[in-house]
């Protein structure tokens, strides 16, 4: 059981810098979603498990194979299983859960489990993790606990998650320890439903062009 790191999550995530959650409740809306991460080439999703429609939606968007679809807010090996045998390539949970690690490891899934301090840390770096979640980022110290706990973790990366939004999300990017931040600001149906997309387009435009 180790931890692959040339998977292309690893690449895509770094690449990408955003990884948008996501809460599907209406499946109408996914050709949308697919639609504007593709425009503005943020080519991959968080599908959290906080909606009946989780395993639905990471089938759906993983069978149109336009994104690359991980599952959110996985806290139990069931929903770890449910994830994967409907598609998702990539496990993020809220805190270190063992069962759901051991699972993501067994089968090639880059996992990125919860962490807010040293042992948590430490847990998941037992099992060769090289990058968490930072959960919640800015309630647990944001930058200025990044840049702590990056001293005695010098070899992890983080994905701040967690009060990450349109006016601090560059701010975070710009630190070396930090791979790229996720957060429901990059992303949501209800904006999407308001006006079929346009607002949400625009809004994720004026991020990625900061990105630059
Ligand atoms: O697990 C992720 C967080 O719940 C997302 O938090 P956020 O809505 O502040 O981005």
């Amino acid at each position: 059981m180790s931890v692959n790191m040339k998977h292309p999550v690893y690449q895509q995530v770094a690449k990408s810098k955003l990884l948008p959650l996501y809460t599907a409740t209406d499946l109408a809306y996914l050709p949308k979603v697919e639609e504007i991460l593709l425009e503005n080439e943020v080519p991959l999703i968080e599908v959290t498990f906080r909606s009946e429609l989780a395993a639905a939606a990471i089938k759906q968007l993983a069978v149109s194979g336009k994104l690359m679809v991980g599952a959110g807010t996985v806290r139990t090996l069931a929903e770890a299983k449910i994830a994967v045998e409907n598609g998702a390539q990539f496990v993020v949970s809220p805190a270190v859960v063992p069962d759901v690690i051991e699972y993501c490891l067994e089968h090639d899934i880059p996992v990125f489990p919860g962490t807010a301090t040293p042992r948590d840390i430490q847990m998941a770096a037992d099992y060769g993790i090289k990058v968490v979640k930072f959960f919640p980022a800015d309630i647990y110290g944001g930058l200025k606990a990044i840049n702590a706990l990056s001293g005695p973790f010098y070899d992890i990366k983080f994905l701040p998650t967690g009060g990450i939004n349109e006016t601090n999300f560059v701010e975070y990017l710009e630190n070396p320890n930090v791979v790229g931040v996720g957060g429901s600001f990059i992303l949501s149906e209800k904006v999407i439903m308001k006006d079929n997309g346009i607002t949400m387009n625009q809004t994720l435009k004026n991020l990625v062009e900061q990105l630059n």
